[in-house]
């Protein structure tokens, strides 16, 4: 660690510390991630899900990790440096954000997880804190939740920030698939047009009563399994009529409210894919150009070749599953010098060992599916709901629950206010305002 020199810190979050750094061998600027919790031995960090993910994943939109520093059993991830992220970008701004500059982020966006999801993997986390900005682009980061696709349900721990948190999720299934990503896609990109969370729930009751004064109750016919769900909870959904998308949104095109109702289907059967997704008529609107994307399975240019380890001592090959085979991750130790900045509290005569992934190998893409779906049932023949003209924008009545839903009364907190678009209109007391738009969401 002594090759990197902090400048500042730039995120705090749950599992670690995120530090600005210049590679002082490189000049390049990095973000390091230091873990808060300590580790003894390699195979500990080989099982983080961060580490497992991240070392398969090469994508253009998917936040690049460069290597893994082990030093005084204290772990440290080293990223690319990204300028901020979509949550400051929405704090920021004065004014709403352009429809094509939303769709070149939605677009980039999808197009890393349709990479992420047809390699076997499911983020489980995704907000806009975790979706990192430099200039026009933006990359997924925060690999701490991924999930493999193939790995065997149930899926009991925790998942996603409430806020985004798809209904499946809320209701305890733990079958859950790739969709919950969908849904809190569809979450932010409503939250990219209003700069306000578009379900922002203070708990969980009340997160599946923001989600029913939008898109207004489920039924059997909209979403069978979900009633079979909160029966099995006991829980029984409060009857609401659907929001009026377009008075919610509206500053949004009949094809983003579109996208963002087909995303945020009750049903996760009924939600596109990010292939699907893709393909919705958002994306050709007007003379808008898909930003060029490498392919990732392409040699990579010298500038984003990674770093050759100077002493390779073994081919570290850390997963058992058929998947990991083509992953070749090179671990080596060196001796290191102390004083490194990074940690105040390194010490003398520290250890260090860098692990380096390696270039994503060619393989075949694997495409998956939902593991919901039976084997005789592909994607495509579930309908996917174009919903928009049925209940959103022909509804604006929304009749309020009489029991069951936490009530509290609003307050506001001057500055970093974070909003529902739905206090926007008039709902009465019953709406909750939440608290703040800083982090503090689950
Ligand atoms: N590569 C990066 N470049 C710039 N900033 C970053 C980078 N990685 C992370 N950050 C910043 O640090 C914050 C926390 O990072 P990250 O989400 O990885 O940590 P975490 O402990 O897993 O957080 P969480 O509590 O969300 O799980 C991010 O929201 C982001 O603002």
């Amino acid at each position: 660690m002594e090759r990197y020199r902090v400048l500042e810190e730039i995120g705090d979050g749950t599992c670690g510390s995120v530090y600005k750094a210049i590679n002082l061998e490189t000049n390049e600027t990095v973000a390091i991630k230091k873990m808060k919790r300590k580790f003894y031995v390699w195979e500990e960090c080989m099982n983080l899900r961060e580490v497992k993910s991240l070392c398969k994943l090469n994508h253009p939109n998917i936040v690049k990790l460069r290597e893994i520093v082990r030093e005084n059993h204290e772990l440290f991830f080293i990223f690319e440096h990204m300028e901020c992220n979509l949550y400051q970008i929405m704090r920021d701004r004065q004014g709403p954000i352009p429809e094509a500059e939303i769709r070149q982020f939605m677009s980039q966006i999808l197009q890393g997880l349709a990479y992420m999801h047809g390699n076997g993997y499911f983020h489980r986390d995704l907000k806009p804190e975790n979706l990192l900005v430099t200039k026009d682009v933006i990359k997924i980061a925060d690999f701490g939740l991924a999930r493999e696709v193939a790995s065997q349900p149930p899926y009991t721990d925790y998942v996603s920030t409430r806020w985004y948190r798809a209904p499946e999720v809320l209701l305890q299934s733990r079958l859950y698939t790739p969709a919950i990503d969908m849904w809190a896609v569809g979450a932010i990109l409503a939250e990219l047009f209003t700069l306000c969370p578009l379900f922002p729930g203070e708990s969980e009751m009340d997160q599946i009563y923001k989600i029913c004064a939008v898109l207004g109750s489920p039924d059997y016919t909209t979403w069978p399994e979900g009633m079979n769900l909160s029966q099995s909870l006991n829980f029984r959904f409060s009857e609401i009529m659907p929001a009026n998308l377009c008075e919610l949104i509206p500053n949004a095109s009949f094809e983003a409210l579109d996208l963002i109702m087909q995303l945020c289907s009750w049903d996760p059967l009924r939600r596109p894919s990010a292939e699907q997704a893709l393909q919705h008529p958002f994306f050709h609107v007007g003379t808008w150009v898909p930003c060029s994307i490498q392919t990732p399975f392409l040699p990579k240019s010298n500038s984003e070749t990674r770093t050759k380890p100077k002493l390779e001592l073994k081919l570290w090959d850390f997963g058992t599953e058929s998947d990991d085979c083509f992953l070749g991750l090179t671990l080596a130790v060196k001796p290191s010098v102390p004083n490194i900045e990074v940690a105040n509290s390194v010490h003398q005569n520290t250890r260090e060992d860098m692990l380096f992934c390696s270039g994503f190998q060619d393989h075949s893409r694997q495409s998956v599916f939902w593991p919901l779906l039976s084997p005789d049932q592909s994607r495509n023949d579930v309908p996917v709901r174009s919903s928009l003209l049925s209940s959103s924008c022909m509804n604006s009545q929304v009749s309020l629950p009489s029991v069951g839903i936490p009530q509290s009364t609003g307050f506001t907190i001057p500055g970093l206010q974070r909003t529902s678009v739905l206090d926007s209109l008039s709902f009465g007391p019953m709406m909750v305002i939440p608290s703040s738009y800083q982090h503090g969401r689950v």
